[in-house]
């Protein structure tokens, strides 16, 4: 089932096309990749997608729904599908890591406080933090407070998350049991992911399917599973995937 629908997407800065035309299918379940070179416009396409700018023109359909344009109570009932973590995680530093992911069910979900408690910790053992909810975000490694705002992300229960450049800042190791928790979840809990990264480990772990953008062409170069961008003939698609594997 199509849970994204993105039609003829154009998208600017300006007077600047950053994306010119850009379409694609996101199918419930997957954990999808968009991928590419630097300033390509990967984040300008997720910050579309999660409605933080609107396009200048073209459609994204959410759940059924156009998000472009959308009205309050459609944008809301959107919003409410997706789970956003950013690049740098953004933990409330002076909270606690149960109070951090308690935030979005005390500002949204008009639960009792117990059941909010309840929620937070599945949540937290979802993540393999259940043991470290009364720790402060500066006392858990960089790994630990991915996961933290990965359970932040889906208190509300988001059929979406969208993750921005979540290796950012770890080390192989980590990287990759963060990789495999990604994996797991959307196995388990059905969720969509669309994972902004330019790691190629981590495309080749976790992406069911990736959408590889580049700035020759203003928008979508190439879609298809890890194995079959590595192999494709265009050599901007398959030198991205060897490239990376040099480094
Ligand atoms: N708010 C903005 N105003 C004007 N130009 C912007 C803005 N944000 C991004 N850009 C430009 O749009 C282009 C795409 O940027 P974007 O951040 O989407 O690329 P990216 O693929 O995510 O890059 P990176 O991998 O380096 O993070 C870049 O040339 C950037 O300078």
């Amino acid at each position: 089932m199509t849970i994204i629908e993105v039609r003829d997407l154009v998208c600017r800065y300006g007077t600047r096309t950053i994306l010119d035309g850009v379409s694609f299918d996101i199918h419930q379940g997957d954990v999808v990749t968009i991928l590419g070179g630097s300033g390509c416009g990967k984040s300008t396409l997720l910050k579309h997608l999660i409605g933080l700018i609107e396009p200048a023109s073209g459609s994204i359909h959410i759940g059924g729904d156009e998000f472009v344009g959308a009205q309050s109570d459609t944008r809301q009932r959107i919003l409410r599908r997706i789970g956003v973590m950013y690049q740098s995680g953004a933990l409330f530093g002076s909270m606690s890591v149960l109070d951090n992911v308690r935030l979005p069910l005390d500002t949204f979900s008009g639960l009792s406080p117990d059941a909010i408690e309840l929620i937070a910790r599945l949540k937290l053992r979802l993540v393999g933090l259940e043991d470290f909810a009364d720790l402060y975000p500066a006392e858990l490694s960089g790994g630990m407070q991915k996961r933290a705002a990965i359970a932040r992300a889906m208190a509300l229960e988001p059929q979406i998350l969208f993750l921005d450049e979540p290796s950012a800042g770890l080390d192989p190791v980590t990287s990759a049991g963060l990789d495999a928790l990604i994996r797991r979840l959307a196995e388990s809990q059905g969720m969509t992911f669309v994972v902004v990264t330019h790691e190629l480990a981590s495309i080749q772990n976790i992406a069911d399917y990736a959408i590889m953008l580049d700035r020759s062409v203003q928008g979508i170069i190439a879609t298809g599973t890890p194995a079959e961008l590595a192999g494709h003939p265009d050599p901007i698609v398959s030198g991205f995937f060897l490239r990376k594997a040099e480094d």
